[in-house]
């Protein structure tokens, strides 16, 4: 979906209409980084994307996009480069558009965009990781996250990663049909495989299965377990 097109005969520089809008880069070491930017009418997404790469002093050699958040996370949306940022900013309530950092729910991301080294797919296991470092495994977590991959295996073991929101499309009847009698780790991660295997395992050897699951506080365990009842 794209923003509605400015008409030419708008004054596209009135500064009065100007606002400053806040821009949180992703990924980010740190998910409190960001920089504001001041917009007027006149500013498309694109000059938008070229300004916070060089406020935020990121790599101008990457491609990035531009995603709108509104609601906390409940809402993105990624902008046509040809859009007008400030003309979603006046869409939102009031109260935040004037000064709207990421705890008010309405902001924008600066997405980077993939390079065609995006290993995501390649390490939906991290066994088939090479070099085994911290940086390296959240690497691919975070990319596998972002492109909203929540599950990644670690042979048996299946890492959760909470998205804090409903993603529909996994939990969907279709998918406790497709993981029926499938190895685990022939398709993509899911929660459905690890609840398939077991039930196939109790039925072959017919002993009880347990499976554990841990996390901190809030991870999604007790989330996780209740997917597990759908299957
Ligand atoms: N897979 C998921 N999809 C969508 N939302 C999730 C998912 N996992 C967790 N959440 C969200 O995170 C919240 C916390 O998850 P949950 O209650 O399962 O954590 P928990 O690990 O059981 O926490 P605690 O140990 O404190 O009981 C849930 O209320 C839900 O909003």
């Amino acid at each position: 979906m794209s923003a509605m097109k400015r008409p030419s005969t708008l004054d596209q520089n009135s500064s009065s209409e100007a606002r400053v809008v806040q821009i949180y880069p992703r990924p980010a070491q740190d998910p409190a980084t960001y920089c504001p930017l001041q917009v007027t009418h006149g500013d498309t997404v694109r000059a938008v994307i070229k300004n916070a790469i060089l406020m935020l002093g990121l790599d101008s050699n990457q491609s990035y996009k531009l995603i709108e958040v509104r609601n906390s996370n409940t809402e993105e949306r990624q902008l046509d480069y040809d859009d007008f940022p400030l003309d979603l900013v006046l869409l939102w309530p009031p109260e935040t558009q004037k000064w709207h950092p990421k705890t008010d729910g309405y902001y924008f991301v600066l997405q980077q965009v993939d390079d065609g080294n995006d290993n995501s797919e390649e390490y939906n296991d991290l066994c088939n990781l090479t070099d085994v470092t911290e940086d390296r495994i959240t690497d691919i977590l975070s990319q596998r996250f972002y492109k909203l991959k929540i599950y990644t295996y670690t042979s048996n073991i299946l890492i959760a990663i909470n998205p804090n929101k409903f993603l529909p499309v996994y939990y969907n009847p279709k998918y406790v049909k497709m993981y029926e009698n499938q190895p685990l780790g022939k398709l993509s991660p899911h929660i459905f495989a690890i609840a398939a295997a077991a039930f196939r395992n109790m039925l072959s050897s017919q002993t009880n299965q347990c499976i554990v699951i841990s996390g901190e506080s809030g991870s999604g365990k007790t989330e996780s377990s209740s997917f597990w009842c759908i299957v």
